[in-house]
């Protein structure tokens, strides 16, 4: 309890560091060093990613690496990935490669439907509510005209608002169900504003509307928020070629492979617990590109797994067909992107991304990092049903064990050949360093 402290976000940034390591740490000067080692000598910058948060200390790096080689629609891009995870990358720059000799990869943007909610407390008849509703909705709409003009002068804004009753649910809750179309923004802060109007407007309304008993005028707001649920704003990514097609360096006879590959993509439609395992290795490729692009990771994320478990069960998300001599793969996922605001315009790192990327709209955007879960995951499956995932995942990982050991450049090279002809296993490399050390 002594660790307690009041105020803590009132101190300087010197303060707060100052007091972290006198509280938690026991290497002071140490600590305080490593802080320091990852601030931007630019100040100017160093000082932006300190307001992108609340009580920020230094930088988290994470690495940006690059996929090439992606045929999108016939165009060529370089995918950028913030990711911590070794093989990551290789693997994306693996699965482009091979398509691009294949057709490349086909996408399509099938809706792009937000939505978001006013969720409150009626106490009274439902009947009277549905009438009240028709009549003030235009006036909800009205209400935010400040707020959706910019955005309708683009060609986006509110799309439609229904009255939901959840009484089954809960005693006497109601919904403002609302659809939004945001263009090129994740659109968050769009909704939340549009909800939190359409809230105030319903609650003012209410108070005097002459058929509500004394009970009915006060409806009780409980919250209002957007929905990282967007069934509606859907993106296919797809690949195919004729079975025979398959034919490389690491697929000696494609008929077998496309059948094994079906067969673990069906494992994943029915078993939820290779289906969560499976979808790991497709957002694999989606964070990373939804981090270099600073999108919000935490909304794909919620969305997507809520997705994979629409039927009620946590299942796939890509699915595989072979149908008259063609192999099939595709993938289809809500995600809500923006290419503008958050932090789009913000982080150096970003804009760096967006420009790699031919800064995209955000359908656009959506159908580079669909491509990048799909590319994943056919390199995650195909590694499965051929050498298993541990040959090239250890492969990659092999500098992270070295570096653990602090390998010099020499004991490096030296096992990197050892083990262009060993397995990497962590207790091999061990054991390999130990050796070359004795
Ligand atoms: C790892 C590879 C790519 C090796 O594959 P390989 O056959 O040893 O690679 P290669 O040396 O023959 O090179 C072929 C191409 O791969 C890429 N590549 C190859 N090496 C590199 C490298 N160092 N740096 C950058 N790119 C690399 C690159 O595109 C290269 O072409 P090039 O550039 O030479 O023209 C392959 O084994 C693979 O795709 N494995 C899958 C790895 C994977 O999925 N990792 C994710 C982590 S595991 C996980 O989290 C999820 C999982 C697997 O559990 C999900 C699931 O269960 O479904
Ligand atoms: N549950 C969630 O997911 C929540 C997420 N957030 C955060 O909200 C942020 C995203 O909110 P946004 O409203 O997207 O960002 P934002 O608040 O930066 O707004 C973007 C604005 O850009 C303008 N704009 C300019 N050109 C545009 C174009 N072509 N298309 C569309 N709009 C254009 C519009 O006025 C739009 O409102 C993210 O940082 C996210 O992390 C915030 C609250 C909740």
């Amino acid at each position: 309890m002594s660790n307690r402290i009041a105020g803590f976000s009132k101190l300087s940034k010197t303060e707060k560091i100052e007091w972290l390591l006198n509280t938690y740490f026991t290497n002071i000067e140490a600590s305080r060093d490593l802080i320091k080692q990852y601030w931007n000598t630019n100040e100017k910058l160093q000082k932006l990613h300190d307001e992108f948060i609340e009580n920020t200390i230094t930088n988290y790096y994470l690495p940006l690496g690059i996929a090439p080689n992606f045929s999108i629609n016939d165009s060529l891009y370089a995918i950028p990935m913030a990711i911590e995870e070794s093989s990551v990358v290789a693997a994306a720059s693996k699965s482009a490669k091979f398509w691009l000799e294949r057709g490349g990869f086909k996408t399509k943007v099938i809706s792009t439907v937000k939505i978001g909610q006013v969720h409150f407390i009626y106490n009274g008849d439902y009947d009277k509510l549905s009438s009240f509703f028709d009549s003030v909705k235009s006036k909800l709409i009205e209400s935010t005209n400040d707020i959706t003009k910019n955005m309708e002068r683009r060609g986006g804004g509110i799309l439609g608002i229904e009255l939901r009753n959840k009484t089954t649910d809960i005693d006497n809750y109601y919904q403002l169900h609302a659809t939004f179309e945001t263009l090129d923004a994740m659109g968050a802060n769009f909704i939340n504003s549009c909800l939190e109007q359409f809230a105030s407007t319903l609650k003012d309304e209410a108070l005097i509307y002459d058929k509500f008993s004394e009970e009915e005028k006060s409806i009780d707001i409980v919250m209002s928020i957007l929905s990282n649920y967007v069934p509606n704003c859907l993106v296919r990514a797809e690949v195919s070629c004729a079975i025979e097609d398959l034919k490389s360096k690491d697929i000696p006879n494609p008929e077998i492979f496309a059948s094994k590959f079906k067969q673990a993509v069906n494992i994943a439609e029915v078993e939820p617990y290779r289906a969560v395992t499976h979808n790991k290795g497709i957002m694999n490729g989606i964070d990373a590109v939804v981090l270099a692009t600073g999108n919000d990771f935490r909304a794909v994320e919620a969305g997507v797994h809520a997705y994979a478990a629409r039927e009620g069960k946590y299942s796939s998300l890509t699915h595989c067909t072979i149908d008259d001599g063609v192999f099939k793969f595709w993938l289809e996922i809500p995600l809500a992107l923006g290419t503008v605001g958050g932090l789009t315009s913000l982080h150096p790192l970003v804009k760096f991304s967006l420009e790699m990327l031919k800064n995209p709209t955000a359908k656009e955007l959506m159908q580079i990092v669909a491509v990048a879960g799909l590319a994943q995951n056919f390199a995650a499956v195909k590694s499965l049903t051929t050498t298993g995932i541990q040959q090239g995942h250890m492969k990659m990982h092999l500098m992270n064990i070295l570096n653990q050991f602090e390998a010099t450049s020499e004991e490096k090279t030296n096992l990197i050949e050892h083990f262009k002809t060993n397995t990497v296993t962590h207790s091999a490399v061990v054991e390999a360093i130990e050796n070359l050390r004795r």
